[in-house]
């Protein structure tokens, strides 16, 4: 390996897992369902280097930092440490990268055993591996539980008589006792008071520069992320849609999903605030069945309207929620009108009664007013809602507005700071929405 060459080299790494996958699943003839969590994650770390990955709960960091620990057996990919395929290895190579390699997980609640003494969890580790006699193995320990800001003199006692924040101490003690270059940062202090996080965070910075760590930092915290990371990676629903240093990606989040993120944190510069905001709707869809294209269009407030549509993007996002909800048939066509108004059975409701039925409608699904031209096709679909026929509604709708951001997945690419977004795709013709701000 070359100074150049990153430690730690992720390539295309996947990891489903699977429902309905029983034996009585399959007797009963239901599909496996794949649960895609991380779905095709590429990124490189340096040695000495902080990686943040950051995003929503639920968009893959986890299982992303467990498989490529090999934790977890990926479903595709390479994660090459110090050049090796981490998936190929197998004894005493794969003993080697389990001590060069560590955790420290989210909760040190759970991750202590309360029966054992915080020495005897410090030392377990070397105990396994077989470092260093019975005496020099105490001494370690004594050693590192001084390093974490603890005392020595604390090594007999039990994890219930420390405070949240010294057990994250000993957790971290525990993953620094191999001598590890590479430590995987599990949100380290997403359950610590705000008082003692920083204290922390201080911490695993100065071991870092002690005993020349590299670390991934999972964080769904920006402020977090901003304060110890060098580099940060995006993740979205199982993918990375943007990654960069640091300051750059903070200063010019070019992903919509990262600039929504980062107006979820509270900033002081007036100008800052006074920019459009663009926060973040409803939740992070199902990675059973994720968007088709970009898997962040259902929620995106820049979703890319096609060439010939002169629509504001507000009315355009609108729109493309509406059709969503059709899509999914996750509108109630019963609860439409005043109690009782309006009779609806399988063929919809009578005929007399759609013109009114489509004003209720709309006047319930959408906030926005509409242009003439786009008021002409939605209540044309709603009309179709009216009498039962959803797939025409649908199709009107698709035909009408159907975005590149739903047809093409947009890759990652290269550089220092690329983005996975058509916006920022050169080869796709787009005319901006009118009120873009670009
Ligand atoms: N063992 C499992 N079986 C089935 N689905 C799983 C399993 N582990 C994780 N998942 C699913 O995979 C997706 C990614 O989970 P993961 O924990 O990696 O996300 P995360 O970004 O770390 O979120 P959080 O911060 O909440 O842990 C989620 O939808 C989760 O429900």
């Amino acid at each position: 390996m070359s100074a150049d060459d990153p430690l730690v080299r992720v390539d295309d790494l996947r990891k489903y897992f699977w429902e309905n996958d029983s034996l009585l699943d399959r007797l009963f003839g239901d599909e496996p369902v794949p649960v895609r969590a991380v779905d095709g994650v590429s990124f490189d770390i340096h040695e000495g280097e902080t990686l943040g990955l950051v995003g929503e709960s639920g968009c893959g960091k986890s299982t992303t930092g467990e498989t490529l620990l090999r934790l977890q057996d990926p479903t595709e990919g390479r994660v090459e440490f110090d050049g090796e395929n981490v998936y190929d290895l197998s004894g005493a190579a794969l003993t080697d990268f389990r001590r060069r390699s560590q955790v420290v997980f989210q909760d040190p609640f759970s991750s202590l055993d309360p029966r054992m003494t915080i020495g005897d969890i410090v030392r377990q580790p070397l105990d396994v591996h077989e470092v260093g006699t019975d005496t020099e193995r105490r001494e370690r320990v004594r050693d590192l539980l001084e390093r974490v800001g603890l005392s020595a003199d604390q090594i007999d006692r039990y994890p219930h008589e420390f405070s949240g924040g010294q057990r994250q101490r000993i957790g971290i003690a525990r993953a620094l006792a191999l001598e590890p270059e590479f430590v995987v940062l599990d949100e380290p202090t997403s359950a610590l008071d705000v008082s003692v996080q920083a204290q922390v965070l201080n911490l695993l910075d100065d071991l870092q520069d002690e005993f020349d760590l590299t670390y991934l930092l999972i964080s769904h915290d920006l402020s977090v992320i901003r304060h110890v990371c060098d580099r940060v990676a995006v993740m979205y629903l199982g993918e990375v849609v943007e990654i960069g240093p640091v300051e750059d990606l903070f200063a010019d989040p070019e992903h919509p999903y990262t600039r929504a993120l980062l107006e979820s944190v509270p900033r002081a510069s007036t100008d800052e605030r006074e920019r459009d905001r663009e926060t973040l709707a409803g939740d992070v869809p199902s990675p059973r069945d994720p968007p088709s294209g970009c898997r962040f269009r259902t929620r995106c407030p820049r979703v890319i309207p096609p060439d010939d549509l002169e629509i504001e993007r507000g009315t355009y996002r609108a729109l493309m929620t509406l059709r969503q909800r059709i899509e999914q048939r996750d509108i109630s066509l019963d609860s439409v009108g005043e109690d009782g108004r309006f009779t609806i059975d399988d063929g919809g409701v009578p005929e007399a009664d759609v013109p009114a039925f489509v004003a209720a409608l709309k006047a319930r699904l959408l906030a926005v007013d509409l242009p003439e031209r786009h008021d002409a096709i939605v209540e044309d679909a709603l009309a179709e809602l009216a009498t039962g026929d959803w797939d025409a509604a649908e199709d009107r709708l698709r035909t009408a507005y159907e975005s590149v951001c739903e047809r093409d997945h947009p890759e990652l690419g290269d550089g220092s700071h690329p983005v996975a977004c058509h916006l920022h795709d050169d080869a796709i013709e787009r005319t901006p929405a009118p009120d873009s701000l670009d």
